[in-house]
């Protein structure tokens, strides 16, 4: 049997979060260990922010991602944000500089508790977001949802934040489409052979939209950071906003800056809920709080 690890469970916004404390150690979260706790009701998370040892020099700590289906992602905003929370409790330091397999970021938090996350620079060509077929312009790409004569949904754009975004613009109330049986086709349509984060976004005004994102590998859930960023900078790269821009979520809302540089910017919050003990190689786990309860799955 694996030694057991702490782990907090925590949320960004509802997006819900593991972070699983893997420093000095050699092992990983395995994909079927993340598959058994993302499947009980208590641990159900979204993502898992595996903190390891700093593997370059000038980072504070590698994050290994792993969605809820057990595949590995580049980017999770709002799950970094969570990791920035509990090692700023840890550590007294309210700066870092983190290694994912997206690249390195930078984040930090503020006097009033929220945290800031610098998610890098977008890229927009095909092959790095990446798509199957060439397209020149990825503000529009040739995709849709529904017959070819009248479909319901088609054009969308696309964008590689550390891992890849297809955001289709609507008009109406973003409650009001079927998101839930769309997005599970899209992700896994055969133009994104890395499969699709698919959101859908409703501008509302020069500085802000509205965003439901079916997540690859974790399905519908309450905030995407990286998918605010991501269409946030479409909506600006399109003409439908300016380079700051509110994004509300199901969970709430996120501030995001495509500064003139190119670096986009995210912040928002994050909120721990409960700590244990879990063991990175079967997933069997038990509950510490500070009450000194235990549940154990
Ligand atoms: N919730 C995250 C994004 C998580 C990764 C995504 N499902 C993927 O596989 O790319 C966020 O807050 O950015």
């Amino acid at each position: 049997m694996t030694t057991r690890v702490p782990f907090a469970k925590m949320n960004g916004l509802g997006n819900a979060i593991l972070v699983v404390d893997m420093r000095g150690r050699d092992d990983r979260v395995l994909p079927e260990a993340a598959v058994t706790l993302a499947a009980g009701a208590e641990m159900h998370f979204d993502q898992i922010m595996a903190v390891h040892d700093a593997r370059a020099a000038g980072t504070d700590a590698f994050i290994a991602i792993l969605n809820a289906d057990g595949s590995e992602a580049g980017a999770c905003g709002n799950g970094t944000r969570c990791v920035v929370q509990a090692l700023a409790a840890e550590t007294g330091k309210r700066a870092f500089t983190f290694q994912t397999a997206g690249g390195v970021l930078d984040a930090k938090e503020h006097e009033d508790g929220t945290i800031s996350v610098d998610m890098g620079v977008p890229a927009f060509e095909w092959d790095r977001i990446p798509l199957s077929e060439e397209f020149h312009d990825t503000t529009q790409i040739e995709l849709q949802v529904g017959p070819i004569d009248g479909p319901a949904h088609h054009s969308p754009s696309v964008a590689s934040m550390g891992n890849p975004h297809c955001v289709f613009w609507v008009e109406n109330d973003v409650w009001s489409y079927d998101l839930d049986r769309f997005g599970p086709l899209l992700e896994h349509h055969p133009i994104f052979p890395e499969r699709a984060n698919i959101s859908i976004a409703r501008v509302t005004g020069e500085r802000a939209l509205d965003l439901r994102t079916w997540e690859r590998g974790a399905g519908l859930t309450k905030a995407c950071g990286s998918a605010a960023c991501a269409a946030a900078v479409l909506a600006n790269r399109t003409g439908r906003t300016g380079r700051d821009v509110t994004v509300t979520v199901p969970g709430g809302s996120l501030a995001i800056e495509w500064r003139e540089d190119g670096h986009v910017i995210m912040t928002g919050p994050a909120e721990w809920e409960f700590s244990g003990l879990l063991d990175p190689a079967s997933g069997a786990w038990e509950r510490e709080d500070a009450a000194g309860e235990r549940a154990t799955g």
